[in-house]
């Protein structure tokens, strides 16, 4: 830590002395965020599911099963269910989003003050109805007590080296407070006020990184073309909902997926190389042994994009390769000839203040040019 260059501070930065966060969720990315908020000066405490997993990080100093060699700061508690809750003014799930609904509901019964934030970490969507974790936890606690946190992240190296984080609120004081302490633990942090945006963004890394790595041995065109088309079919559901473009091109989106695309531990990459070898999406997850959003998101997602009447057949095709209802040479064959939906690849440009006469007229007449050159190639518009 020492060593390594840090990320610059704002000029004003709220001191967190004596102020109390807790961790749901012992795995590795729920450990990772509780040791960079140790760091950063939040008194914290990381809670497991359970006491005998509680009393295992306590005697060894560190998580053996989901992060082993990062060693605890002296000053982070350890706890189980409902410890640390009364007192937390930020509360941050660590747990798989499939879980939050359960967490959500024990949150209840812990003394949790009213006045407690509540950040989800998660990448994927909420069964059944497929929402945003932050739309579910906007329901149990008010949007401006809710906040996640997205963008390239690996728990190991975020701890040793850093990561690109983004905290996105539609509280502005909330998403400061948060991101200022993860840039004290020497972490840069982004703050957005598009939280949706930033979550489907994490879901759609998530099934890009799947497709491409069930998609690679078969080519590499086709697997950018699958991570592509998966981009574009969830922007044009975010983009419904509100979300803004730089939460999908930004490090939440792009960034993220380039880190978990090229990481040869990222589990969401690995479930698909295992989905390409054959295996059985049942048990993908044993063979893994951590979360997997994007096996149980995709079915999600695309059941989401298609209520919503958006075109999704790059996502779809994904949902059914999960479903084993899909063979993997017809997955490729549908991600090699999908062609995305005119609009994306045709729409009016936006006319500059200072374009001059000449060069209007340049732009229209190459526009009725490329449009006579589609109607050719029998392309609809
Ligand atoms: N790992 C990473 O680098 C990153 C992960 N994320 C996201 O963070 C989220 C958590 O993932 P990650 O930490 O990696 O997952 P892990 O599989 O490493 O750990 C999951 C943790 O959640 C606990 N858990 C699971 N279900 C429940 C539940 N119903 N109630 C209480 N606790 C539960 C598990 O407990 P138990 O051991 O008892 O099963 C375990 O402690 C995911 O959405 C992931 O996409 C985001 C950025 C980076
Ligand atoms: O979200 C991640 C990094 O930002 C982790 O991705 P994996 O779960 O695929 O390892």
């Amino acid at each position: 830590m020492a060593d390594r260059p840090r990320p610059q501070l704002p000029a004003r930065l709220p001191t967190p002395l004596g102020r109390r966060a807790t961790v749901v969720g012992a795995g590795s990315f729920g450990t990772a965020v509780a040791v960079l908020l140790a760091r950063g000066g939040f008194r914290t405490t990381l809670q497991a599911r359970t006491p005998e997993q509680a009393e295992r990080l306590q005697a060894d100093r560190q998580n053996e099963a989901y992060l082993s060699g990062v060693e605890f700061p002296k000053e982070l508690r350890i706890g189980h269910v409902g410890d640390g809750l009364a007192k937390a003014e930020l509360v941050f799930l660590g747990v798989p989003s499939r879980g939050l609904e359960d967490v959500i509901a024990t949150l209840e019964g812990t003394g949790l003050s009213p006045r407690a934030s509540i950040i989800s970490l998660a990448k994927g969507l909420v069964p059944p109805e497929g929402i945003a974790p932050t739309i579910l936890l906007t329901r149990a606690f008010g949007a401006d007590r809710v906040a996640c946190v997205g963008g390239p992240a690996h728990a190991r190296e975020m701890v040793s080296e850093g990561a690109g984080l983004v905290v996105a609120s539609t509280d502005e004081e909330l998403a400061t407070t948060i991101s200022s302490v993860f840039i004290r633990a020497g972490v840069v942090c982004e703050s957005s006020n598009d939280p949706v945006g930033v979550e489907l963004a994490g879901a759609a890394k998530n099934a890009a990184a799947l497709a491409a790595g069930a998609t690679e041995r078969q080519g590499l065109n086709a697997a950018g073309a699958a991570a592509g088309h998966i981009f574009a079919e969830v922007w044009r559901f975010a983009e419904a909902q509100g979300a803004r473009p730089e939460s999908m091109i930004g490090l939440a989106g792009t960034g993220d997926l380039v880190a978990t695309a090229l990481a040869p531990q990222s589990r969401n990459r690995r479930a698909g190389e295992l989905l390409g070898e054959g295996v059985p999406t049942a048990e993908i997850p044993g063979r893994i042994g951590q979360a997997v959003e994007a096996l149980e998101s995709v079915p999600l997602l695309a059941r989401a994009l298609e209520r919503s009447g958006v075109d999704a057949p790059v996502t779809r095709g994904l949902a059914d390769l999960i479903a084993g209802e899909l063979p993997l040479d017809g997955w490729v064959a549908l991600v090699r000839t999908t062609v995305p939906p005119s609009p994306a690849r045709w729409r009016p440009r936006p006319r500059g203040e200072g374009e001059t006469f000449r060069a209007r007229m340049r732009t229209r007449w190459e526009d009725r040019r490329a449009r006579r050159a589609a109607r050719r190639a029998g392309d609809p518009e």
